[in-house]
């Protein structure tokens, strides 16, 4: 990963916006509901501390920074509903957790997420494709060196396969080091007559079904920032210190899928790209060039706990603009992405590259209305547009949604999430997802924008590097009966390993075939 350093204010010394004093000041919501949005207007209590947020002193003769100046603030979220929020039982013990995060240091650095908004503004043009993958939700449970290695593994090798086959550089990005809050369709979850407050992720309480493990703890915010900052060196580490070398290519296949039909395909062509290396190498481009030891990967997660994305939002002091810090790449999603509420309101105002997660509940004028509330500038790389709706869904949606921004002469990635729409309870009684709808949505999602002409920018998937049985079907042939077996998912369920290379081939062959037609302009592309 590309690291560049800003510069943070420590808790003293800096100067503090309107906004900042205040919400500092606000009382959060009292609602016993943890789905019930987060009141629009509170109870004023007095602040028990003086505000701690990382903004940093104007910078020498200008008087005011910039970012303070603007209409909007780090918290200014909290002047709107915000849905999907827990119902913290001990306000003070969440200030002061909220306190320390305020001053631990940035996970991420603004220059990063410049970096790769620019490599979206490539992916936005046509010039590349953007692979997202990992847990629904990270866990304490499966925080292992192990686990993180071998969903980087698989994400490697995926990008291989799809670079590979389509020409395009491959923008990596991870459902990791931070993925941890998950929005819930239901408030309460019921099991064999008793009912308990859902699981909210590994941030909020645990998945054990008890009372106790249910009730929010906001302790568990430190641990979750802790082990972020632990994923992240270790993927900094894989990325930049080795692991990633392109001449270790042949050496990425996962031990487990030595055996299987997707890890033999993997091996010939990682034996192809070993080959192509040598050559490479003997025109000069030897292995200690830093194209060959590194590789650019990204984190990103679902920016839907406001209180702790708010509390490592800083200034990049190099150009006094707002960054989420928590993570590269922030995302809204489906449940949460209300034009007025309070996720919008802090997506807004952060120059990270933004995605947003759209069913077929969205109208075509709504998405437009939605992109340029986050990007009025319509900056190529801002915003990535991640479609989940079924296959039938997009085939009879997408078109729209895909002619109206257009339409507005807006830049957007689309992108697929082929999961989300395609969710299903087993007769075993297990949430799943059939591979075959995962490669139908994927089929219609490429048809659609082959037919409007426009490119179909990347994937976005719910995958694992381990060798789990939670999504059915696939080269794999994991069945109904078998989800028990290694079902280890804390929310959704992931592709497997085998799954998701398999998925990454079919993929490749699709853009290889709209490679070979744009090359020979034969009219329209040959569909899988
Ligand atoms: O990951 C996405 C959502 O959090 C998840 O699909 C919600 O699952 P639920 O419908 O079981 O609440
Ligand atoms: C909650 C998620 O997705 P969506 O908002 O699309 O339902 C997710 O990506 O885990
Ligand atoms: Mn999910």
């Amino acid at each position: 990963m590309a690291m560049r350093m800003i510069q943070v204010a420590e808790s003293s010394g800096r100067s503090v916006s309107d906004y900042e004093r205040q919400t500092a000041r606000l009382t959060k919501s009292t609602s016993t509901s943890s789905l019930r949005p987060r009141a629009a207007t509170r109870n004023v209590r007095g602040s028990r501390k003086a505000p701690v947020h990382c903004v940093l002193a104007p910078k020498e003769g200008t008087g005011i920074s910039e970012a303070e100046s603007e209409d909007w603030g780090p918290g200014s979220w909290r002047n709107k509903e915000a849905m999907q929020q827990p119902t913290w039982p001990d306000q003070d013990k969440l200030e002061d957790c909220l306190d320390m995060i305020k001053k631990y240091p940035p996970l991420v650095f603004a220059g990063e997420a410049k970096t790769l908004k620019d490599r979206l503004a490539d992916v936005c043009l046509g010039r590349g494709f953007l692979l997202q993958g990992g847990d629904c939700a990270e866990s304490f449970a499966e925080f292992r060196a192990d686990n993180i290695r071998d969903t980087f593994r698989v994400l490697l090798q995926m990008s291989n396969v799809l670079m590979y086959s389509s020409g395009l550089p491959v923008v990596k990005i991870g459902r990791m080091a931070g993925q941890f809050a998950k929005p819930r369709s239901a408030d309460m979850e019921e099991i064999g007559g008793v009912s308990l407050p859902s699981y909210r992720g590994d941030n909020i309480n645990s998945d054990e079904f008890t009372p106790e493990a249910r009730i929010p703890n906001p302790e568990r915010l430190l641990r979750a920032y802790n082990q972020s900052a632990a994923t992240l060196n270790l993927l900094r580490g894989f990325s930049t210190g080795g692991y990633a070398a392109l001449t270790r290519v042949t050496d990425w296949n996962l031990d487990f899928m030595e055996d299987t039909e997707q890890g033999a395909r993997y091996r010939e062509l990682a034996n192809y790209l070993d080959e192509a290396l040598q050559f490479m190498s003997a025109c000069g481009m030897t292995a200690e060039h830093p194209i060959m030891r590194q590789t650019e990967f990204y984190t990103s997660h679902e920016a839907l706990l406001l209180d702790y994305e708010q509390a490592l939002t800083r200034v990049d002091t190099t150009t006094d603009k707002w960054y989420g810090c928590s993570a590269h790449f922030l995302w809204v999603g489906e449940r949460t992405r209300q034009l007025d509420g309070a996720h919008l309101e802090y997506i807004r105002g952060i120059n990270n590259p933004i995605g947003i997660k759209i069913s077929n509940k969205c109208p075509p004028a709504e998405l437009v209305e939605l992109i340029e509330t986050i990007n009025p500038t319509n900056e190529p790389g801002k915003i990535t547009v991640i479609i989940r709706m079924g296959a039938g869904n997009v085939r009879e949606y997408l078109p729209g949604l895909v002619k109206a921004v257009s339409a507005a002469g807006q830049h957007v990635v689309w992108v697929s999430d082929p999961m989300h729409g395609n969710t299903v309870k087993s007769d075993s009684g297990y949430k799943t997802r059939p591979f075959e709808s995962i490669r139908e949505e994927l089929r219609a999602f490429f048809d659609v924008h082959d037919e409007l002409g426009t490119h179909p920018g990347g994937v976005h998937l719910e995958m694992t590097g381990q060798n789990v049985t939670e999504c059915t079907g696939g080269m794999a042939e994991v069945e109904d009966s078998d989800l028990p077996l290694r079902y280890h998912t804390h929310c959704d369920p992931r592709l497997n390993a085998a799954q998701a290379l398999e998925l990454a081939f079919l993929i490749g062959n699709r853009l290889r075939k709209k490679k070979n037609c744009i090359k020979e302009m034969n009219g329209p592309c040959e569909t899988e």
